[in-house]
């Protein structure tokens, strides 16, 4: 009782610590972050921090009632009556603005997977898992018109619901490999999470692009990106002055890359959860000698 407490207790932690984390990076094309609000006129950093703080006892609860399951319906749809609550609690701290409801659903399925086995999962088992609770029906869903579903249906992608039920793809093949990959190189961690966005803006069919700006404004932004990581990611001068011009652009046309921002949320909590997972093992190693 007491290991479930204390690790729902950390798991609400570091969720709430991801998401300010992602917000505070800079400079984020088109998102808000520590220099501007980028393309939006309703939020701020601010704003960001306030609803990321608002959501731990969201993940705290989620956390706590996953503890000992597997994926079930049933725990599909308790899961779904906590989130639906963070959304209520992110729009009574933001005052009606959407700042989060991405990542309360991405990190959401992810906290709970994470409880499923109290941290005895390596991280790639824990998105595979989160996406099998995903596959559960919630029957209690209300039955209204979203931005992401109106694009899913204009445009026929996945969006946020399609990334998890496939566990979460994007986190695992894109953000996780390049955040490695940056480390190895010896950049600092704020390039090498700039890094991991622009991977991710470089592949997903991020629906508030799509809202935003249609699919010509997806399909640019991807192939800005890809010129980015071409040109050796955001630590070369050309991979910087890109990522600038990718900034200006996107401000411009007023489009942002909000599941992105999400989807680097998740990437940052997973890679936390490893960081965890392997301090665990190493304190267990030390006992045994
Ligand atoms: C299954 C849900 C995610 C609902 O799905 P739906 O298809 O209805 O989607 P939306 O309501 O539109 O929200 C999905 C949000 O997910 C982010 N996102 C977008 N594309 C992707 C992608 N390819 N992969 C992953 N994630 C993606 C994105 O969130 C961010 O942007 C938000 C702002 O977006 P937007 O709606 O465009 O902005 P608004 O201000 O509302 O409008 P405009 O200003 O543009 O006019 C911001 O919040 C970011 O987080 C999408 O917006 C799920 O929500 C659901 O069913 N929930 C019920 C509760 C539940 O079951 N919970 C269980 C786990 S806790
Ligand atoms: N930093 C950010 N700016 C705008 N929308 C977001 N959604 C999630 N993170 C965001």
């Amino acid at each position: 009782m007491k290991d479930l407490q204390a690790y729902s207790f950390k798991l609400g932690k570091l969720a709430v610590q991801s998401l300010i984390e992602e917000a505070e990076l800079a400079p984020k094309p088109g998102l808000v972050d520590k220099n501007s609000s980028g393309s939006h006129t309703d939020m701020s950093l601010k704003t960001m921090i306030k609803s990321a703080k608002a959501l731990e006892t969201t993940f705290r609860e989620i956390a706590e009632i996953s503890f000992n399951q597997i994926p079930s319906q049933e725990l599909r749809e308790e899961i779904a009556v906590i989130g639906r609550r963070g959304e209520q609690a992110m729009f009574k701290a933001t005052g009606g603005v959407n700042t989060h409801k991405g990542a309360i659903w991405a990190l959401g399925l992810l906290v709970s997977s994470a409880a499923m086995d109290l941290g005895k999962s390596a991280i790639e088992e824990v998105a595979v898992h989160a996406g099998r609770l995903a596959l559960f029906t919630d029957r209690n869903l209300p039955a209204v018109k979203t931005n992401g579903s109106c694009v899913k249906a204009r445009f026929g992608v996945d969006g946020a619901k399609g990334e998890a039920e496939q566990g979460f793809p994007h986190v695992r093949h894109y953000g996780l490999p390049i955040l490695y990959e940056s480390r190895k190189r010896c950049m600092n961690e704020n390039l090498c999470r700039l890094n991991v966005l622009i991977a991710l803006m470089a592949e997903l069919n991020d629906t508030c692009i799509l809202h935003r700006g249609g699919a010509e404004a997806l399909e640019s932004t991807k192939e800005h990106a890809k010129v980015i990581l071409k040109a050796g990611g955001v630590s070369t001068s050309r991979g910087w002055q890109l990522l600038e011009q990718l900034d200006q652009s996107l401000c411009r046309q007023k489009v942002s890359p909000g599941g992105s921002a999400d989807l680097l949320a998740a990437t940052i909590f997973m890679d936390y959860l490893d960081q965890n997972a392997k301090s665990e093992f190493k304190r267990h190693e030390a006992l045994l000698i």
